[in-house]
């Protein structure tokens, strides 16, 4: 890939091209601070995706069309995509800061959006400017000072930004401490055709090495469905969810959690607010696995239930935290035929989202899947019981602490 500068838009902000090897561009309107710390311009492997070809699989198992009534565009699954499969990798065509050209003098912040588009050559110019625009568009050219209404954007693509921009991580230096400083958004002229659903089926998730975004479905997709992502936290109350899909883009959610009867819908916002207050109300594994004052089953079985709540609010995002748990409690346990299960799942679901935690679990190479007795901890606590029944002396390498036996909450 390959920067050119091109131009400053203010003192404060300049507009950058990057294009890249297959020669897909991106615009990016960017506080100068920042432009040193930007990703070297020579390719570099994609750090999110080590396991897999990091390409979009071809031919791609979905397709762009129009999603009924009100909806616009929307992505459609052309074939079966299995949960945790990579559906997309696309580099973004614009990315621009959350809020600091708000504060620019209106001639200036016409200026910075306006270069975003002008910077591009013909064909992804058309790109950007095709999507989906839910503001909008007030005064142009920098005269709209008293011309600026509620949520109002001076260009079409400032518009375009605030509808489809997803938030992406950059690298700051230290002066740039403030939280709204660092809030970049990135279009992806294909992922953010994705419409929204408090339920979603698919994810996304940002590699700044290779300044991509990959798309990746949360649960099973069946062909035909339509691919969505959540705009909002889907564990907040609907009325929150509403209110902030109203203000932010403009649409009803009429999506199934958001159109319960009201019983219904009051069971949802508790169920949803369980699974965010998970942690305060339920014992994890971090506490529980040396407490062998607490039944074997105590994470487990708060575990599974879990599950059964993301499988009913369809919540599949919150999936692989729950399943990691049981695999590690079945590892302690030294339950082989529940941790291979639940590390197949995991596998399966973290592939794309999180590699990491797959390396954590099962192992760097998968090693715990060929002899699970190279999984972390390994039976430790079945070993602890039996030890304290007096058949099994202690685990070679682990503390003799008195804490090992007892819950410390007993003291
Ligand atoms: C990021 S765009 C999604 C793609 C868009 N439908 C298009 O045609 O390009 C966001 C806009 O799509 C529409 N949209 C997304 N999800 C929706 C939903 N669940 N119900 C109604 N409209 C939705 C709204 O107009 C919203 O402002």
């Amino acid at each position: 890939m390959e920067w050119t500068s091109t131009t400053d838009t203010s003192t404060r902000f300049t507009v950058h091209k990057l294009t890249f090897t297959k020669g897909e561009e991106c615009a990016i309107l960017l506080d100068k601070r920042i432009l040193p710390l930007l990703p070297p311009a020579s390719p570099s492997p994609p750090t999110a995706l080590p396991s897999q070809s990091h390409r979009t699989p071809h031919p791609p198992p979905f397709e762009i069309k129009d999603a009924g009534p009100g909806k616009g565009l929307g992505m459609f699954a052309t074939r079966a995509i299995p949960a945790g499969a990579l559906i997309l990798v696309e580099h973004p065509a614009i990315v621009t800061p959350g809020h600091a050209p708000q504060s620019l003098a209106p001639a200036d912040r016409t200026a910075a959006y306006r270069a975003l588009s002008t910077v591009l050559s013909e064909g992804p110019k058309a790109g950007i400017l095709g999507m989906s625009n839910c503001r909008p568009v007030g005064v142009e050219g920098g005269q709209g000072e008293e011309g600026e209404g509620e949520g109002e954007c001076l260009t079409p693509e400032e518009g375009i930004a605030w509808t489809n921009g997803t938030t992406i991580g950059l690298t700051f230096p230290d002066e740039m401490r403030g939280k709204e400083e660092r809030e970049y958004g990135a279009v992806f002229v294909v992922i953010n055709r994705s419409n929204h659903s408090c339920g979603p089926n698919a994810a996304h998730k940002w590699d700044l090495p290779t300044f991509s975004a990959s798309l990746y479905a949360l649960r099973p997709i069946a062909p035909g469905e339509e691919i969505t992502m959540t705009y909002t936290p889907p564990t907040l109350p609907s009325t929150f969810r509403i209110a902030h899909l109203q203000s932010h883009y403009s649409f009803t959610c009429l999506c199934p959690h958001c159109t319960l009867p009201p019983q219904l819908q009051a069971t949802s916002d508790a169920s949803r607010a369980r699974l965010r207050d998970w942690h305060l109300h339920h014992p994890g594994y971090a506490k529980w696995w040396r407490d062998l004052a607490r039944a074997d089953d105590a994470v487990i079985t708060a575990c599974l239930e879990a599950l059964e709540l993301v499988e009913r609010e369809g919540v599949h995002g919150m999936m692989p935290l729950f399943v990691e748990e049981l695999c590690r409690c079945y590892a302690v346990l030294g339950e082989e035929g529940e941790w291979r299960r639940w590390a197949g799942v995991l596998m399966g679901l973290c592939e794309v989202a999180d590699p990491g935690v797959v390396r954590e679990v099962v192992g760097e190479g998968m090693e715990g899947m060929r002899d699970v007795r190279r999984v972390r901890r390994w039976g430790w606590r079945r070993v602890q019981r039996m030890q304290m029944n007096g058949r099994k002396r202690r685990v070679h390498g682990d503390p003799p602490d008195v804490e090992a036996y007892f819950s410390p909450t007993l003291f």
